[in-house]
């Protein structure tokens, strides 16, 4: 499947940035909430504060494609769904298979529609991703799971329900969307659900919040045990898509490895978790002022070491980035990533860049201060590239960032936002 290669950002590097930039809406919130929305059977729902990102075009392609109708209004960020229409269980390969969040539409066809047949899931690749927890809860709940290979080694996955029942449903580690998806399952079965070692990011408890307006009877959101009673029916609703915390914090990581001072508007210093305190480590100053996060750097960088682990330890996403932001640290970073086994393809590209670290396994040593240059360089996946773009910012010369729709899967008009506070960065698209 053709994905990244038609977009390039290219950026000069040298300038501090200073200013004030919008903080878009969570992508891992809206995703889940675009799948939830299409468990109403009639009305409207409206979401506001939709990042414009390529993942979100997806899924409105994705819930047109079964059936239901769904404008985005770019310039007011409010999207529109009507899902009283829905009409097929198949969700394309064509379509589901450049977005993870793909499969937090299963739920909702499950209950509307009694089956799912998936013909592709996608999201970033980021080594192995699986969804067994997701597959034996939707079991645990009465749904038959199958799967078919094609003969060019292309999989089907069908999961069949006649009416889902509620039970004690648990996750090994707790999974982000597999919290959800189980969560979504439970909210139309019949009796109660039990689900234990749920995930507690923000983005979980936004769509609980989302769902509890639509009617549906969820407790113990962020203890780890959520507990929910099936109902009859949901209803369409209003909601405003929480702050990405994500963005966020790659815009805090703009502000320090380019020495300078932004507010960010809508961002949430609690939602960074340990982040906060290792990029304070690192010398990052922040002030919260009501819903906006000033940070400044004006002190050498220092090293860190960072543990990725879920909410509220330090997220895998700000993983890529704090690594590109310790090149410029005056001695060893280390950083191990528990999440994901396949993120340290970063590495090789911010080589090329001039940086210096060594992989082993999960676990890399980047050998601080380097000078970064511009280079050609690929971005692997969506924080590869916002990685890239962070040391493209710090560079000297020009940086070209090439595979960069993943960058577009994430984050909503980054050149012009960046562009506004002082960088020397465009688009390019084919
Ligand atoms: C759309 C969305 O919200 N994506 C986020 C979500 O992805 P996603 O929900 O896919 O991530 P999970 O929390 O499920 O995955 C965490 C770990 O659990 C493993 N696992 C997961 C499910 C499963 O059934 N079996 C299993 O073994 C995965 O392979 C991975 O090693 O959380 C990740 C971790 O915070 C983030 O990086 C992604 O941005
Ligand atoms: C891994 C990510 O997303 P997805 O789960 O959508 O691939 C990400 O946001 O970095």
């Amino acid at each position: 499947m053709s994905m990244g290669h038609d977009v390039r950002y290219r950026v000069r590097g040298g300038r501090r940035l200073h200013g004030t930039v919008f903080i878009q809406g969570a992508k891992n919130a809206v995703l889940p909430m675009i799948g939830a929305s299409l468990m109403a059977s009639k009305g409207r729902t409206v979401l506001r504060n939709v990042p414009i990102i390529e993942d979100v075009r997806r899924a409105v392609e994705l819930a047109r494609a079964i059936g239901a109708k769904a404008e985005l209004h770019e310039a007011e960020r409010t999207l529109v769904i009507d899902a009283s229409s829905l009409s097929s269980p198949v969700l394309p390969a064509e379509i589901a298979a450049r977005f993870r969040g793909s499969f937090l539409f299963v739920p909702a066809l499950l209950h509307r529609l009694g089956e799912a047949v998936i013909e592709g899931v996608g999201g970033c690749n980021l080594g192995s991703r699986n969804l067994d927890f997701h597959y034996n809860g939707f079991k645990r709940m009465g749904a038959t799971v199958t799967e078919q290979v094609a003969d060019n080694g292309d999989g089907t996955i069908h999961i069949k329900a006649g009416d889902l029942r509620g039970g004690t449903l648990y996750c090994d580690t707790p999974s982000h969307t597999g919290t959800e998806n189980l969560i979504m399952a439970a909210a139309l079965a019949q009796g109660t659900t039990l689900i234990k070692n749920a995930a507690l990011e923000p983005e979980v408890l936004d769509n609980i919040a989302f769902l509890q307006a639509m009617g549906a009877r969820i407790s113990g959101g962020g203890t780890g045990f959520v507990t929910v009673e099936g109902v009859d029916e949901l209803t369409a609703v209003e909601h405003t898509v929480m702050p990405d915390r994500i963005d966020a914090g790659v815009f805090v990581m703009a502000a320090a490895i380019t020495g300078g001072e932004l507010s960010l508007v809508g961002a949430n210093l609690e939602h960074l978790g340990v982040a906060a305190d290792k990029l304070e480590q690192m010398g990052v100053e922040f002030h919260q002022q009501g819903a906006v996060l000033q940070v400044r750097r004006d002190r050498p960088l220092r090293p860190i070491n960072v543990i990725t682990d879920e909410y509220p330890g330090f997220a895998t996403d700000l993983q890529s980035p704090i690594m590109a932001l310790s090149c410029l640290a005056d001695g060893p970073s280390y950083i191990y990533e528990r999440i994901f086994d396949g993120r340290f393809k970063l590495a090789d590209e911010l080589g090329k860049m001039g940086a210096d670290i060594e992989v082993d396994g999960n676990r890399a040593k980047v050998n601080g201060a380097v000078r970064l240059t511009g280079a050609e360089v690929e971005a692997h996946d969506l924080r590869c590239g916002s990685a890239l773009v962070l040391a493209g910012l710090a560079a000297e010369g020009e940086t070209t960032i090439t595979s960069a729709y993943y960058l577009d899967r994430g984050h909503a008009h980054t050149a012009e936002r960046l562009s506004q506070l002082g960088a020397d960065i465009v688009r390019e698209a084919d």
